[in-house]
């Protein structure tokens, strides 16, 4: 018999009270953070998935191209390739460009829970939430993927509203506990001219909400971090 399915639902004590202050933090800021947006079970095996069911690529930029390899495919690379490859890397995030993260995009074959968040995330329940925290009517659905930094992984300052896109809001589902703030792995926010301003720690089952023209990293993960930082990330689109 296959396993029973654990049910995600949106947290139900997120009241009509607590998405007013929402909407209202939202129109100041343009990000807000909603705290225990899974119910605890939902939020436990999709963590537990995530740290030890789903399988990453390394995503990384070089040569001017987004690219994505295993660590199988990483390992087998002669030395001396794999060394030029992250100096290449590390060479262009030195000038604030490129990143190197691992990446699960949701397909048929990931993880049925994987799956099951990305269909509560879709479901009216939680989509009219983040459609009353924005005031944004025109929301139709949010894609998403799973995302582990590892130590020395990193993301450097972009904004994520591409050209020829539909993305209007990025949400951040952090499913790493117990982070420590030394450990980096921060959303970090900056004025258009670079300025850093608040920064967010990654915490365990809370959502973070933010508009695709905010700038934005992710500080790299310390060399002695002893986790790696996992979260269902996306985007809301019109
Ligand atoms: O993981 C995060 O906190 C943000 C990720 C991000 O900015 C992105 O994937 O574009
Ligand atoms: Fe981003």
């Amino acid at each position: 018999m296959g396993k029973k399915l654990t049910q995600l639902t949106i947290n139900p004590t997120l009241d009509s009270d607590k998405q007013a202050a929402l909407k209202a933090e939202f129109a100041d800021c343009g990000i807000v953070r909603i705290f225990d947006f899974l119910n605890t079970e939902g939020a436990e095996e999709l963590s537990r998935c995530l740290h030890h069911g789903t399988s990453f690529n390394n995503a990384f930029f070089l040569n001017h191209q987004n690219r994505e390899a295993s660590d199988e495919q990483i390992a087998q690379l002669p030395n001396a390739q794999r060394r030029e490859m992250y100096q290449a890397i590390y060479q262009l995030a030195a000038q604030g460009q490129g990143f190197l993260y691992g990446r699960h995009k949701a397909s048929d074959s990931s993880p049925a829970i994987i799956d099951e968040a990305l269909k509560m995330i879709n479901d009216e329940a939680c989509l009219s939430v983040i459609k009353h925290i924005t005031g944004d009517d025109e929301l139709s659905h949010a894609d998403g993927q799973a995302t582990r930094y590892r130590v020395g992984d990193f993301l450097t300052r972009h904004i994520d509203n591409l050209p020829g896109e539909t993305r209007k809001y990025a949400y951040v589902l952090g499913l790493s506990p117990n982070w420590h703030p030394d450990w980096g792995g921060l959303l970090q926010m900056f004025e258009p001219d670079g300025t850093p301003t608040q920064s967010y720690m990654p915490i365990y089952n809370s959502l973070t909400l933010f508009d695709v023209n905010k700038v934005h990293s992710v500080t790299s993960i310390a060399p002695f971090s002893p986790a790696s930082r996992y979260s269902l990330t996306g985007w809301f689109r019109s």
